[in-house]
């Protein structure tokens, strides 16, 4: 994922380096200044010795001065070749003439004068390396009979300084090679833990995949590329379509296994050179270089869809993920990152509301669709707080009696300006955001209070059956608020009814189940809807608690010439569990008798009565209560009241 530049030198070297060169430079100018201090220090212990000799020759000096007595004062002055320093040295009268030298050999004796010398060191300007020259004065009784000048050369102070010098260059060589060491190292295990870091930060731990920060970065450094180059590329964004089921029914290792099996399926899927990432939880993204023409996207999208159908080996058991596939081609469909991605996304809702296990691709027009979307949410959200939606409800008959034991509560929507939207549009809208909840919530609370006036009349005990969505099921309380609204409406609970899909109950399966034996032990009944189109499997009907069982619509339309086994086969296996069965979308006259005969409980359909408002509801139970008799078989008028064909 990563850009890798081998030639360039790593920011933490260069660091290094820099570093090094800073303490080398901070060792070379302190090491200057010591030398600097150590040269004054030397030259002024030289001036100290220098002078204390020429005290002593002074002193000693002031006899043979005053008698004139050179021989005794050149004497004098030799005793100075035993001090290694003194170059030369001169005894001079007051009048400035010379008495006696001394110089050692090649060196000549000091040409300066008494009072001349007597400030040699102080009045001329003198450098460092200059020899020194000192002066004493000889006096006898405080008399000044003349002065003593030594010259000391600082000869052997040099060579002391370029020891020091020397010394001080070896110790700042081994300090530099040690900061090198340790600093090599450092940065060696600096870069390490930098390198850790990188991989830790654009890695899925799980599948070794890039995650989705790396995706993204590389996803925008290939579009800035091929915009230059004029490449395409595919992206195509992947949804495990039941994902949440397999971590549910089989625990979170058996998830994370799917997971690692899928990260490889789609590696083998694609070319090496293509990217793979995990962007979340079950949702990865493909990034396809498109060598010739854009139908190579859908086509690579299908190929993946394909390799996902297959069932997968897991520890203890073989599942099949099936994904949900979107793809949208750079820059065919977008020109930018946010477009493409955005576009993908659109696609990838396309192929989840086909019905999942599907490859789609992205259209402009689905970008309408989207918007539309978008703005119905923000509407229905209004529509929710406002009360601009109703309720209308449709009748459900029991086919031995003929009465209508029940209703089902359908949410209905009047736009202001777009007039009336389908639940088949906005109920999905509110399944995809949280809105579901409040949307089931008013739903609830609404049909409880009608369902609690239809019953206040006595001997009535009519069932209103409400539509619940897998997300209510998975609020922590869902429960206890059904209860309150139950409470607050006045509603028996063993009179509401709550119709729960197969799919959402799969797709829940622990929070669901957990939920359906709290409202069981509340006395709440509970149905299973659209029975068929999902997994319609034994063992999922052992385990959810459900009272009632809902043959959907799409079995009861062939009846009575197709599809008899399978409609006969519900009703015995539903019936061998306790469970009633109802039929849904009962359109004609021979599909019921045909129902009736096969021994359904319930029927519900346009034949028996389409959705209607409340007090339309309340108009059919009181003629039921004017005729006491239970209805027969014949042809129904009214396309709301068709109960006349029980
Ligand atoms: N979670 C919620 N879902 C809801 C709610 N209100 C409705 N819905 C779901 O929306 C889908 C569409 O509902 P609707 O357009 O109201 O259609 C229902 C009936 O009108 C229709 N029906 C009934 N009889 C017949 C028939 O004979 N033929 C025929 N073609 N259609 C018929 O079926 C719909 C009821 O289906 P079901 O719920 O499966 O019993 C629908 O999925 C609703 O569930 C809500 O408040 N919450």
């Amino acid at each position: 994922m990563k850009q890798s530049d081998d030639y360039a030198p790593s920011p933490m070297k260069e660091t290094s380096r820099v570093k090094l060169a800073g303490f080398g430079v901070a060792l070379l100018i302190s090491g200057f200044v010591l030398l600097v201090y150590q040269a004054i220090s030397l030259r002024s212990a030289l001036t100290a010795d220098a002078n204390v000799q020429a005290d002593m020759i002074a002193d000693n000096v002031s006899a043979s001065v005053m008698f004139d007595d050179v021989r005794s004062a050149q004497e004098t002055l030799h005793s100075l070749r035993k001090v290694p320093y003194v170059e030369s040295a001169g005894i001079y009268t007051v009048d400035g003439k010379r008495f006696a030298t001394y110089a050692r050999p090649g060196v000549s004796a000091p040409q300066r004068g008494g009072a001349q010398a007597a400030n040699v060191e102080t009045g001329g300007r003198r450098f460092l390396f200059d020899d020194v020259f000192v002066a004493s004065n000889i006096t006898q009784n405080g008399k000044t009979l003349g002065a003593v000048v030594v010259v000391a050369t600082t000869a052997q102070m040099t060579a002391q300084l370029v020891h020091f010098a020397l010394f001080i260059l070896a110790a700042s060589l081994c300090a530099l090679w040690i900061a090198f060491v340790i600093t090599s190292r450092m940065s060696a295990h600096i870069a390490h833990a930098e390198k850790k870091l990188e991989y830790l930060a654009s890695t899925d731990p799980l599948t070794g995949l890039p995650n989705r920060r790396a995706f993204y970065d590389a996803l925008s450094d290939r579009l800035q590329r091929g915009a230059q180059g004029g490449i395409r590329a595919a992206l195509i964004l992947v949804d495990l379509d039941d994902f949440k089921n397999v971590n549910d029914t089989l625990g979170h290792g058996a998830g994370d296994e799917l997971l690692k099996h899928v990260a490889v399926a789609l590696r083998q899927s694609v070319r090496t050179a293509d990217l793979v990432s995990r962007i979340g939880g079950d949702e990865f993204a493909v990034l396809v270089a498109i060598a010739k023409e854009k139908a190579e996207g859908i086509r690579t999208a299908e190929r993946i869809a394909r390799a996902l159908a297959r069932p997968f080996d897991l520890p203890r058991a073989s599942v099949v993920a099936s994904a949900s596939v979107g793809v949208s081609v750079y820059p065919d469909d977008a020109a930018d990152v946010a477009s493409l991605v955005s576009s993908a996304d659109i696609a990838l809702y396309a192929a989840k509301s086909t019905g999942k296990n599907a490859a789609v691709e992205f259209r402009p027009s689905m970008t309408v669709e989207a918007r539309r979307r978008a703005r119905l949410e923000t509407e229905l959200r209004k529509a929710i707080e406002t009360n601009e939606l109703s309720l209308v409800y449709q009748p459900q008959f029991d086919c031995r009696t003929g009465r209508m034991i029940g209703v089902e509560a359908l949410a209905r929507w009047i736009h202001p300006v777009d007039g009336e939207i389908s639940p088949i549009e906005f109920v999905p809208v509110a399944e995809d955001s949280e809105l579901i909840v409040a949307l089931g919530q008013w739903v609830l609370r609404r049909a409880c209070r009608d369902g609690a006036r239809w019953n206040a009349e006595p001997g009535l005990a009519l069932h209103v059956a409400v539509n619940v969505s897998a997300r209510q099921l998975r609020q922590a309380r869902y429960s206890e608020d059904v209860k309150a609204v139950l409470a607050e409406s006045g509603l028996s609970p063993h009179l509401l009814e709550l119709e729960l899909t197969e799919s959402q109950l799969m797709a829940n399966m622990t929070a669901g189940v957990e939920a359906m034996r709290q409202l069981r032990a509340a006395g709440i009944r509970l149905s299973l809807d659209d029975f068929g189109t999902g997994y319609s499997s034994l063992s999922y009907l052992q385990s959810f608690p459900v009272n009632t069982l809902k043959i959907d619509r799409a079995f009861v339309k062939p009846l009575p010439r197709d599809g008899q086994p399978i409609v006969t086969a519900i009703i015995s296996m539903a019936h061998s569990f306790g469970i009633a069965v109802v039929a849904e979308g009962v359109e004609d006259q021979a599909q019921l008798s045909w129902l009736a005969d096969a021994g359904c409980d319930i029927v519900q359909g346009y034949l028996t009565g389409r959705p209607m408002p409340f007090e339309r509801i309340t108009d059919l139970l009181r003629s039921e209560c004017e005729d006491s008799e239970p209805l027969t078989s014949g042809s129904a008028t009214d396309p709301t009241d068709r109960r006349s064909a029980l």
